[in-house]
Protein backbone atom coordinates (compact mmCIF):
# COMPACT_ATOMS: atom_id res chain seq x y z
CA UNK A 1 0.00 0.00 0.00
CA UNK A 2 1.69 2.88 -1.29
CA UNK A 3 5.68 4.08 -1.58
CA UNK A 4 8.05 5.10 1.50
CA UNK A 5 8.49 8.84 0.74
CA UNK A 6 11.51 10.46 1.45
CA UNK A 7 10.65 13.76 2.65
CA UNK A 8 11.83 17.04 4.15
CA UNK A 9 12.01 17.69 7.89
CA UNK A 10 9.89 20.24 7.93
CA UNK A 11 6.76 17.96 5.98
CA UNK A 12 6.72 15.67 8.74
CA UNK A 13 5.40 18.53 11.02
CA UNK A 14 2.89 20.13 9.26
CA UNK A 15 1.72 16.24 8.59
CA UNK A 16 1.67 15.58 11.80
CA UNK A 17 -0.81 18.23 13.11
CA UNK A 18 -4.14 16.38 11.70
CA UNK A 19 -6.81 16.86 14.18
CA UNK A 20 -8.24 14.74 16.61
CA UNK A 21 -11.80 16.70 16.58
CA UNK A 22 -13.20 14.89 13.86
CA UNK A 23 -12.91 11.73 15.92
CA UNK A 24 -14.07 12.80 18.80
CA UNK A 25 -17.57 14.29 16.74
CA UNK A 26 -17.90 10.15 15.65
CA UNK A 27 -17.56 8.81 19.19
CA UNK A 28 -19.47 11.77 20.74
CA UNK A 29 -23.14 9.46 19.65
CA UNK A 30 -21.48 6.44 20.97
CA UNK A 31 -20.79 7.53 24.85
CA UNK A 32 -24.30 9.42 24.43
CA UNK A 33 -25.92 5.81 23.63
CA UNK A 34 -23.80 4.25 26.72
CA UNK A 35 -24.84 7.04 29.02
CA UNK A 36 -28.21 7.01 28.27
CA UNK A 37 -29.03 2.62 27.25
CA UNK A 38 -26.26 1.21 29.93
CA UNK A 39 -25.95 -2.83 29.01
CA UNK A 40 -28.07 -2.63 26.29
CA UNK A 41 -26.38 -0.37 24.32
CA UNK A 42 -22.70 -1.79 25.01
CA UNK A 43 -24.36 -5.21 23.69
CA UNK A 44 -25.84 -3.25 20.49
CA UNK A 45 -22.38 -1.69 19.75
CA UNK A 46 -20.17 -4.77 20.82
CA UNK A 47 -22.59 -5.95 17.56
CA UNK A 48 -21.68 -3.01 15.59
CA UNK A 49 -18.56 -2.39 15.57
CA UNK A 50 -17.07 -5.75 16.54
CA UNK A 51 -19.49 -7.94 15.06
CA UNK A 52 -20.00 -9.89 17.71
CA UNK A 53 -22.82 -11.24 19.65
CA UNK A 54 -21.54 -10.52 23.64
CA UNK A 55 -21.75 -13.58 26.02
CA UNK A 56 -21.42 -11.99 28.67
CA UNK A 57 -20.23 -7.85 29.98
CA UNK A 58 -17.86 -8.64 33.13
CA UNK A 59 -15.82 -12.03 32.68
CA UNK A 60 -17.22 -14.27 34.83
CA UNK A 61 -14.56 -15.67 37.82
CA UNK A 62 -14.82 -18.93 37.00
CA UNK A 63 -13.62 -18.26 33.49
CA UNK A 64 -10.23 -16.34 34.55
CA UNK A 65 -9.30 -19.70 36.73
CA UNK A 66 -10.18 -21.38 33.58
CA UNK A 67 -7.99 -19.03 31.47
CA UNK A 68 -4.88 -20.31 33.20
CA UNK A 69 -5.17 -24.15 31.81
CA UNK A 70 -5.16 -22.52 27.92
CA UNK A 71 -2.05 -20.62 28.24
CA UNK A 72 1.46 -22.63 27.52
CA UNK A 73 3.82 -22.44 30.58
CA UNK A 74 6.16 -20.84 28.13
CA UNK A 75 3.70 -17.71 27.74
CA UNK A 76 3.55 -17.72 31.63
CA UNK A 77 6.79 -17.46 32.03
CA UNK A 78 6.69 -14.50 29.47
CA UNK A 79 4.72 -12.79 31.12
CA UNK A 80 6.29 -13.28 34.92
CA UNK A 81 10.05 -12.51 33.12
CA UNK A 82 7.95 -8.97 32.35
CA UNK A 83 6.43 -8.32 35.46
CA UNK A 84 9.41 -8.60 37.35
CA UNK A 85 10.79 -5.88 35.51
CA UNK A 86 7.84 -3.73 35.37
CA UNK A 87 7.63 -4.36 39.38
CA UNK A 88 11.05 -3.40 39.72
CA UNK A 89 11.20 -0.41 37.56
CA UNK A 90 7.84 1.06 38.80
CA UNK A 91 8.75 0.54 42.49
CA UNK A 92 12.39 1.67 42.52
CA UNK A 93 11.27 4.54 40.17
CA UNK A 94 8.42 5.81 42.10
CA UNK A 95 8.04 9.19 44.28
CA UNK A 96 8.74 8.58 48.08
CA UNK A 97 5.01 8.46 49.30
CA UNK A 98 5.30 9.89 53.07
CA UNK A 99 7.79 13.37 53.19
CA UNK A 100 6.97 15.49 56.76
CA UNK A 101 9.29 18.34 57.35
CA UNK A 102 9.89 19.42 60.76
CA UNK A 103 11.26 23.15 60.78
CA UNK A 104 10.03 23.16 64.60
CA UNK A 105 7.02 25.42 65.13
CA UNK A 106 5.42 24.43 62.02
CA UNK A 107 5.11 20.86 60.67
CA UNK A 108 4.93 20.32 57.10
CA UNK A 109 3.94 17.23 55.11
CA UNK A 110 2.87 15.55 51.84
CA UNK A 111 1.78 12.32 51.43
CA UNK A 112 0.69 10.22 48.37
CA UNK A 113 -2.36 8.26 48.74
CA UNK A 114 -3.74 5.98 46.05
CA UNK A 115 -7.15 6.41 44.02
CA UNK A 116 -10.04 4.46 45.20
CA UNK A 117 -10.30 2.91 41.75
CA UNK A 118 -8.94 3.22 38.44
CA UNK A 119 -9.86 1.80 34.87
CA UNK A 120 -7.53 0.03 32.65
CA UNK A 121 -8.38 0.56 28.67
CA UNK A 122 -6.18 -3.01 27.14
CA UNK A 123 -6.67 -3.21 23.67
CA UNK A 124 -7.60 -5.87 21.54
CA UNK A 125 -9.18 -5.05 17.65
CA UNK A 126 -6.15 -5.91 15.08
CA UNK A 127 -3.51 -7.32 17.48
CA UNK A 128 -4.41 -8.03 21.36
CA UNK A 129 -2.38 -6.76 24.46
CA UNK A 130 -2.20 -8.70 27.20
CA UNK A 131 1.26 -6.41 27.87
CA UNK A 132 -0.86 -3.81 27.96
CA UNK A 133 -2.50 -5.26 30.92
CA UNK A 134 0.92 -5.82 32.80
CA UNK A 135 1.95 -2.13 31.94
CA UNK A 136 -0.92 -0.61 33.92
CA UNK A 137 -2.24 -3.08 35.90
CA UNK A 138 1.13 -3.29 37.73
CA UNK A 139 1.46 0.53 38.66
CA UNK A 140 -1.96 0.68 40.22
CA UNK A 141 -1.31 -2.49 41.96
CA UNK A 142 2.18 -0.76 43.30
CA UNK A 143 0.22 2.27 43.94
CA UNK A 144 -1.88 0.25 46.21
CA UNK A 145 -5.64 0.84 43.92
CA UNK A 146 -8.63 -1.24 45.32
CA UNK A 147 -10.79 -1.19 42.44
CA UNK A 148 -8.70 -2.12 39.25
CA UNK A 149 -11.03 -2.94 36.40
CA UNK A 150 -10.32 -3.40 32.57
CA UNK A 151 -12.55 -3.57 29.23
CA UNK A 152 -11.29 -5.11 26.16
CA UNK A 153 -12.68 -6.10 23.13
CA UNK A 154 -14.19 -9.45 22.87
CA UNK A 155 -13.16 -11.97 20.58
CA UNK A 156 -14.73 -13.85 17.74
CA UNK A 157 -16.81 -16.02 20.31
CA UNK A 158 -18.12 -12.83 22.32
CA UNK A 159 -15.57 -13.58 24.99
CA UNK A 160 -12.30 -12.10 26.57
CA UNK A 161 -8.83 -14.39 25.02
CA UNK A 162 -7.90 -16.86 27.99
CA UNK A 163 -4.49 -15.03 27.52
CA UNK A 164 -5.53 -11.28 28.46
CA UNK A 165 -7.38 -13.22 31.39
CA UNK A 166 -4.25 -14.56 32.60
CA UNK A 167 -1.89 -11.63 32.27
CA UNK A 168 -5.14 -9.17 33.37
CA UNK A 169 -4.85 -11.78 36.46
CA UNK A 170 -1.40 -11.99 37.27
CA UNK A 171 -1.23 -7.77 36.72
CA UNK A 172 -3.52 -7.79 39.71
CA UNK A 173 -6.41 -6.63 37.82
CA UNK A 174 -9.40 -7.82 39.79
CA UNK A 175 -12.49 -6.85 37.37
CA UNK A 176 -12.40 -7.65 33.70
CA UNK A 177 -15.10 -6.24 31.16
CA UNK A 178 -15.93 -7.82 28.02
CA UNK A 179 -16.05 -4.14 25.78
CA UNK A 180 -13.48 -2.46 23.51
CA UNK A 181 -13.57 0.91 21.58
CA UNK A 182 -15.40 4.40 22.81
CA UNK A 183 -18.34 2.42 24.32
CA UNK A 184 -15.70 0.83 26.66
CA UNK A 185 -14.78 4.45 27.90
CA UNK A 186 -17.80 6.21 28.19
CA UNK A 187 -18.93 2.85 30.27
CA UNK A 188 -15.98 3.04 32.39
CA UNK A 189 -16.12 7.05 32.82
CA UNK A 190 -20.55 6.68 33.67
CA UNK A 191 -21.15 3.46 34.36
CA UNK A 192 -23.96 0.93 33.68
CA UNK A 193 -26.21 -2.05 35.40
CA UNK A 194 -23.04 -3.70 34.63
CA UNK A 195 -19.91 -1.38 35.07
CA UNK A 196 -19.22 0.46 37.82
CA UNK A 197 -17.92 3.94 36.76
CA UNK A 198 -13.99 4.20 37.95
CA UNK A 199 -11.84 7.16 39.44
CA UNK A 200 -9.80 7.11 36.30
CA UNK A 201 -9.29 6.02 32.93
CA UNK A 202 -5.84 4.84 31.84
CA UNK A 203 -4.38 2.91 28.91
CA UNK A 204 -3.85 3.09 25.09
CA UNK A 205 -5.94 2.63 22.57
CA UNK A 206 -7.07 3.36 18.36
CA UNK A 207 -8.43 6.87 17.16
CA UNK A 208 -11.77 5.99 18.54
CA UNK A 209 -10.64 4.78 22.37
CA UNK A 210 -8.64 7.78 22.54
CA UNK A 211 -11.08 10.31 21.25
CA UNK A 212 -13.63 9.18 23.78
CA UNK A 213 -11.04 9.30 26.50
CA UNK A 214 -10.66 13.04 25.37
CA UNK A 215 -14.13 13.32 25.08
CA UNK A 216 -14.86 11.84 28.29
CA UNK A 217 -12.02 13.69 30.37
CA UNK A 218 -14.43 16.50 31.36
CA UNK A 219 -15.97 14.13 33.80
CA UNK A 220 -13.59 11.47 34.88
CA UNK A 221 -9.68 12.63 34.86
CA UNK A 222 -7.48 10.16 31.92
CA UNK A 223 -3.73 9.35 32.14
CA UNK A 224 -2.83 11.16 28.81
CA UNK A 225 -4.18 10.54 25.03
CA UNK A 226 -2.38 7.78 24.27
CA UNK A 227 -3.56 6.92 20.72
CA UNK A 228 -1.81 5.16 17.18
CA UNK A 229 1.76 4.57 17.74
CA UNK A 230 4.42 5.95 16.77
CA UNK A 231 8.67 6.14 16.47
CA UNK A 232 11.51 8.60 15.49
CA UNK A 233 14.53 7.36 14.73
CA UNK A 234 17.78 9.26 14.10
CA UNK A 235 20.35 7.77 12.88
CA UNK A 236 23.73 7.99 11.14
CA UNK A 237 25.82 6.06 8.70
CA UNK A 238 26.91 3.79 11.30
CA UNK A 239 23.61 2.73 12.23
CA UNK A 240 22.28 -1.09 11.08
CA UNK A 241 19.73 0.02 8.18
CA UNK A 242 18.19 -3.70 8.74
CA UNK A 243 17.40 -2.82 12.89
CA UNK A 244 15.75 0.77 11.40
CA UNK A 245 13.59 -0.74 9.14
CA UNK A 246 12.52 -3.43 11.70
CA UNK A 247 12.13 -1.16 14.22
CA UNK A 248 9.80 1.22 11.90
CA UNK A 249 7.91 -1.25 10.70
CA UNK A 250 7.59 -2.64 14.22
CA UNK A 251 5.31 0.50 15.16
CA UNK A 252 3.64 0.29 12.09
CA UNK A 253 1.83 -2.83 11.45
CA UNK A 254 0.41 -2.00 14.98
CA UNK A 255 -2.06 0.22 13.36
CA UNK A 256 -2.42 1.82 9.43
CA UNK A 257 -2.53 5.23 11.50
CA UNK A 258 0.27 4.24 13.38
CA UNK A 259 3.86 6.39 12.18
CA UNK A 260 7.74 5.71 12.10
CA UNK A 261 9.94 8.79 10.87
CA UNK A 262 13.58 7.78 10.16
CA UNK A 263 15.58 11.16 10.10
CA UNK A 264 19.38 10.39 9.01
CA UNK A 265 22.68 12.30 8.02
CA UNK A 266 23.29 9.63 5.74
CA UNK A 267 21.83 9.25 2.06
CA UNK A 268 22.79 6.03 1.68
CA UNK A 269 21.18 4.91 5.15
CA UNK A 270 18.11 6.00 3.82
CA UNK A 271 17.66 4.34 0.45
CA UNK A 272 18.86 1.33 2.46
CA UNK A 273 16.22 1.64 4.62
CA UNK A 274 13.31 2.56 1.88
CA UNK A 275 14.39 -0.45 0.23
CA UNK A 276 14.64 -2.79 2.78
CA UNK A 277 11.28 -1.26 4.08
CA UNK A 278 9.08 -1.65 0.84
CA UNK A 279 10.75 -5.27 0.84
CA UNK A 280 10.00 -6.75 4.29
CA UNK A 281 6.68 -4.30 4.58
CA UNK A 282 4.28 -5.52 2.76
CA UNK A 283 0.93 -4.80 3.89
CA UNK A 284 1.49 -2.20 5.99
CA UNK A 285 1.03 1.61 5.58
CA UNK A 286 4.36 3.11 4.39
CA UNK A 287 2.75 6.10 3.14
CA UNK A 288 3.48 6.77 6.52
CA UNK A 289 6.88 5.58 6.77
CA UNK A 290 8.44 8.81 6.57
CA UNK A 291 12.29 9.09 5.85
CA UNK A 292 14.26 12.32 5.53
CA UNK A 293 17.98 13.17 5.21
CA UNK A 294 19.07 15.91 7.70
CA UNK A 295 21.95 17.86 7.80
CA UNK A 296 23.52 17.08 11.34
CA UNK A 297 22.19 14.97 14.09
CA UNK A 298 21.68 18.25 15.86
CA UNK A 299 19.21 19.27 13.71
CA UNK A 300 17.65 15.82 13.60
CA UNK A 301 17.51 16.36 17.86
CA UNK A 302 15.76 19.64 17.45
CA UNK A 303 12.97 18.16 15.01
CA UNK A 304 12.68 15.35 17.27
CA UNK A 305 11.48 18.08 20.14
CA UNK A 306 9.40 19.67 18.32
CA UNK A 307 7.79 16.39 17.05
CA UNK A 308 7.84 15.03 20.67
CA UNK A 309 7.50 11.84 19.10
CA UNK A 310 6.02 8.70 21.76
CA UNK A 311 9.19 6.64 21.12
CA UNK A 312 12.23 8.33 20.09
CA UNK A 313 15.51 5.58 18.70
CA UNK A 314 18.76 6.85 18.49
CA UNK A 315 20.82 5.16 16.92
CA UNK A 316 24.27 7.40 15.85
CA UNK A 317 27.55 7.44 17.27
CA UNK A 318 27.73 9.26 20.47
CA UNK A 319 24.35 8.51 21.30
CA UNK A 320 24.63 8.04 25.08
CA UNK A 321 25.99 11.64 25.55
CA UNK A 322 23.11 13.48 23.74
CA UNK A 323 20.35 11.86 26.32
CA UNK A 324 20.01 15.37 28.45
CA UNK A 325 19.37 17.01 24.81
CA UNK A 326 15.81 15.36 24.45
CA UNK A 327 13.22 17.58 25.77
CA UNK A 328 9.61 15.96 24.62
CA UNK A 329 9.65 12.34 24.02
CA UNK A 330 7.48 9.16 25.14
CA UNK A 331 10.20 7.22 26.25
CA UNK A 332 13.54 6.78 24.59
CA UNK A 333 15.74 4.13 23.20
CA UNK A 334 19.59 4.43 23.24
CA UNK A 335 21.70 2.72 20.73
CA UNK A 336 21.23 -0.13 18.56
CA UNK A 337 20.47 -2.98 21.06
CA UNK A 338 17.75 -0.78 22.09
CA UNK A 339 14.33 -1.66 20.03
CA UNK A 340 11.29 -0.45 20.91
CA UNK A 341 10.36 -3.92 21.52
CA UNK A 342 12.19 -4.09 24.61
CA UNK A 343 10.21 -1.32 26.26
CA UNK A 344 6.92 -2.76 25.06
CA UNK A 345 7.55 -5.95 26.75
CA UNK A 346 9.96 -6.48 28.79
CA UNK A 347 12.77 -4.07 30.00
CA UNK A 348 10.50 -2.69 32.53
CA UNK A 349 9.52 0.99 31.52
CA UNK A 350 6.41 1.48 30.82
CA UNK A 351 4.79 1.33 27.02
CA UNK A 352 1.74 3.45 27.54
CA UNK A 353 3.12 6.62 26.06
CA UNK A 354 1.34 10.27 24.98
CA UNK A 355 0.98 9.88 21.03
CA UNK A 356 0.10 12.69 18.38
CA UNK A 357 2.48 15.62 19.93
CA UNK A 358 0.93 15.47 23.56
CA UNK A 359 4.54 14.49 24.86
CA UNK A 360 5.59 18.06 24.99
CA UNK A 361 2.88 17.76 27.91
CA UNK A 362 2.28 14.44 29.05
CA UNK A 363 4.24 11.53 30.69
CA UNK A 364 3.75 8.19 30.16
CA UNK A 365 1.93 5.85 32.46
CA UNK A 366 3.71 5.39 36.48
CA UNK A 367 2.66 4.55 39.21
CA UNK A 368 2.11 8.03 39.96
CA UNK A 369 -0.61 8.21 37.59
CA UNK A 370 -2.56 5.93 40.31
CA UNK A 371 -1.63 8.30 43.08
CA UNK A 372 -2.80 11.81 44.44
CA UNK A 373 -1.27 13.55 46.90
CA UNK A 374 -2.52 15.38 50.41
CA UNK A 375 -0.54 18.38 51.70
CA UNK A 376 -0.72 18.81 56.03
CA UNK A 377 0.54 21.33 58.44
CA UNK A 378 0.69 21.60 61.87
CA UNK A 379 1.50 24.75 63.77
CA UNK A 380 2.37 25.63 67.43
CA UNK A 381 1.18 29.01 68.49
CA UNK A 382 4.36 30.57 68.13
CA UNK A 383 4.37 28.68 64.17
CA UNK A 384 1.47 31.02 63.81
CA UNK A 385 3.11 33.63 65.14
CA UNK A 386 5.82 33.76 63.11
CA UNK A 387 3.67 34.01 59.79
CA UNK A 388 0.63 35.65 61.42
CA UNK A 389 1.01 39.53 59.99
CA UNK A 390 2.09 38.38 56.81
CA UNK A 391 -1.71 36.19 57.03
CA UNK A 392 -3.41 39.58 57.95
CA UNK A 393 -2.23 41.52 55.78
CA UNK A 394 -2.44 39.68 52.50
CA UNK A 395 -6.47 38.30 53.94
CA UNK A 396 -7.07 42.07 54.17
CA UNK A 397 -5.47 43.43 51.29
CA UNK A 398 -7.90 40.30 49.60
CA UNK A 399 -10.64 41.37 50.89
CA UNK A 400 -11.67 38.54 53.26
CA UNK A 401 -11.77 39.61 57.10
CA UNK A 402 -12.63 36.58 58.87
CA UNK A 403 -9.72 35.32 57.12
CA UNK A 404 -7.53 38.07 58.79
CA UNK A 405 -9.69 37.30 62.13
CA UNK A 406 -9.41 33.46 62.08
CA UNK A 407 -6.00 34.44 63.12
CA UNK A 408 -6.01 37.66 64.75
CA UNK A 409 -7.94 35.82 67.71
CA UNK A 410 -5.46 32.86 68.09
CA UNK A 411 -2.98 35.39 68.66
CA UNK A 412 -4.62 37.56 71.43
CA UNK A 413 -2.54 37.35 74.52
N1 LIG B 1 0.35 5.01 22.72
C1 LIG B 1 0.43 3.89 23.38
O1 LIG B 1 0.88 3.88 24.51
C2 LIG B 1 -0.01 2.60 22.74
C3 LIG B 1 0.31 1.37 23.34
C4 LIG B 1 -0.21 0.20 22.76
C5 LIG B 1 -1.02 0.29 21.65
N2 LIG B 1 -1.30 1.50 21.11
C6 LIG B 1 -2.23 1.66 20.00
O2 LIG B 1 -3.45 1.03 20.39
C7 LIG B 1 -4.19 0.79 19.22
C8 LIG B 1 -4.86 -0.56 19.24
O3 LIG B 1 -5.83 -0.47 18.25
P1 LIG B 1 -6.81 -1.63 17.86
O4 LIG B 1 -7.72 -1.11 16.84
O5 LIG B 1 -5.99 -2.84 17.54
O6 LIG B 1 -7.59 -1.96 19.20
P2 LIG B 1 -8.54 -1.06 20.14
O7 LIG B 1 -8.96 -1.98 21.23
O8 LIG B 1 -7.87 0.20 20.49
O9 LIG B 1 -9.78 -0.70 19.25
C9 LIG B 1 -10.69 -1.67 18.86
C10 LIG B 1 -12.11 -1.14 19.04
O10 LIG B 1 -12.29 -0.01 18.21
C11 LIG B 1 -13.67 0.12 17.93
N3 LIG B 1 -13.83 0.55 16.54
C12 LIG B 1 -13.25 0.01 15.45
N4 LIG B 1 -13.68 0.67 14.34
C13 LIG B 1 -14.55 1.63 14.75
C14 LIG B 1 -15.30 2.64 14.07
N5 LIG B 1 -15.25 2.78 12.75
N6 LIG B 1 -16.07 3.45 14.83
C15 LIG B 1 -16.12 3.34 16.16
N7 LIG B 1 -15.42 2.39 16.84
C16 LIG B 1 -14.65 1.56 16.14
C17 LIG B 1 -14.30 -1.23 18.15
O11 LIG B 1 -15.27 -1.12 19.15
C18 LIG B 1 -13.17 -2.11 18.66
O12 LIG B 1 -13.55 -2.85 19.80
C19 LIG B 1 -3.24 0.98 18.04
O13 LIG B 1 -3.51 2.22 17.47
C20 LIG B 1 -1.88 0.99 18.71
O14 LIG B 1 -0.93 1.69 17.97
C21 LIG B 1 -0.82 2.65 21.65
N1 LIG C 1 4.49 -0.14 20.81
C1 LIG C 1 3.26 -0.07 21.58
C2 LIG C 1 3.14 1.36 22.08
O1 LIG C 1 2.98 2.24 21.07
C3 LIG C 1 3.20 -1.01 22.74
C4 LIG C 1 3.15 -2.46 22.41
C5 LIG C 1 2.44 -3.43 23.02
N2 LIG C 1 2.72 -4.60 22.42
C6 LIG C 1 3.57 -4.36 21.48
N3 LIG C 1 3.85 -3.06 21.46
ZN1 LIG D 1 4.79 -2.06 19.86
Amino acid sequence: MGITMIVTPDDLLVERSKSIDEYIEKVRPIVEKVREGGDEALIELTKQFDGVELQYIRVPSEEIDAAYEEVDDEIIDALEVAKQNIERFHSITCVERDMFIDFGDVVLGKRYVPLDSAGIYVPGGRASYPSTALMAGIPASIAGVERIAACTPPDERGKVKPLTLVACDIAGINEIYAVGGAQAIAALAYGTESVKPVDKIVGPGNIYVTAAKILVSKDVPIDMPAGPSEVLIIADETANARFVALDALAQLEHDPMAIAVVLTTSEKLAKEVQSLAEELGKGLNLENLRIAVVDSIDEAIEISNKFAPEHLEMMFEGAENCMDRIKHAGSVFVGEYSPVAAGDYASGTNHILPTAGYGRRYSGLSVETFLKHITFQKLSKDGLKRIGQAIITLANKEGLPFHAKSVEERLKE
